[in-house]
């Protein structure tokens, strides 16, 4: 397998101590299809941030780009989300496609929308129901269930940042044994169980045909994110983030339409190179 590293272009690093960036090269990577795997996180990376989680939308076009995509690396593309499965197939209708669900809580390798593994047990419903009571600290605190985690979202009341995370650590202190723990994302706290991550997901993904033995290149905006940042060395993978050059990627996209744009030229030179052979 060749390094899929080495066929894209080295900018010069900004800072004298950063290391130098490095800039995905759609033509150089489309012949690499084959033996790399794409996985993206969904919000703030595929898909502009909106006010609401039920607000956001599919651009024209990038369905096509996905599909094409998911075709020439022969089903080795994944979502890698922080929305659960019934969620990305909501948003995405009629197209189901691979994903970690949930910050790894679910996962389905193929199309068929049932999932292939779930790691995670449903939250204890009295815990629940006492995060839940925190939406009523303001209005236009969200509350999204996700079943086995809950998400609180405050982007439509940035005033309650504190309180909501103060009152999910009163909670949590009264239950000092119970294994979850707060995820914080934009403009969201989450409470969900400890055991598994976005990280834990794709290591369970990249276990899997056809991803298996793939160098996954992976595409995210978040804090949420970043565990999968931290692996990708771990299979010879490169990372992007959005936004932001985080810590440990190889380099970044300006943002979501950036990232579209990118995935976009690659679909479409792979579809010009398949169609001239
Ligand atoms: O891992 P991701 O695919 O990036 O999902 C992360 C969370 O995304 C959603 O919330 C975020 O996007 C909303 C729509 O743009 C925005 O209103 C909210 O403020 C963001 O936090 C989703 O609702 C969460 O379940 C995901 O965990």
């Amino acid at each position: 397998m060749s390094d899929v590293s080495k066929l894209i272009a080295t900018q010069p690093p900004a800072a004298a101590s950063a290391p130098p960036e490095i800039v995905p090269a759609p033509a150089s990577l489309v012949p690499h299809l084959g033996e790399v795997a794409i996985l993206l996180d969904i919000d703030g990376t595929l898909l502009d941030l909106a006010p609401t989680p039920r607000e956001v939308w599919v651009p024209p076009g990038l369905a096509e780009t996905l599909n094409s995509l998911l075709q020439r690396t022969a089903g080795a593309l994944a979502l890698v989300s922080g929305r659960s499965l019934n969620d990305i197939d909501l948003i995405f209708a009629p197209e189901i496609y691979p994903a970690v669900g949930g910050h790894g809580a679910e996962m389905r390798l193929g199309s068929g929308n049932e999932a292939d593994a779930v790691q995670a047990p449903p939250m204890d419903k009295e815990l629940k129901r006492r995060l839940a009571a925190i939406a009523k600290l303001s209005p236009g605190i969200l509350l999204e269930d996700k079943g086995y985690s809950l998400a609180l979202h405050y982007r439509l009341a940035p005033q309650a940042e504190a309180a909501i995370y103060e009152e999910v650590s009163r909670i949590r202190a009264e239950l000092p044994g119970a294994p979850i723990e707060v995820l914080p994302g934009k403009c969201v706290c989450e409470i969900k169980h400890a055991g598994f991550t976005k990280a834990t997901g794709v290591r369970e993904l990249m276990r899997r045909a056809p991803f298996e033995g793939r160098k996954p290149f992976f595409i995210g905006d978040d804090v949420t994110d970043e565990s999968v940042f931290a692996i990708m060395p771990d299979f010879a993978g490169l990372s992007f983030s959005v936004g932001r050059r985080a810590l440990g990627v190889d380099g970044h996209f300006d943002s979501p339409d950036d990232v579209r744009a990118f995935l976009a030229r690659l679909a479409q030179r792979e579809g010009q190179s398949a169609a001239s052979r």
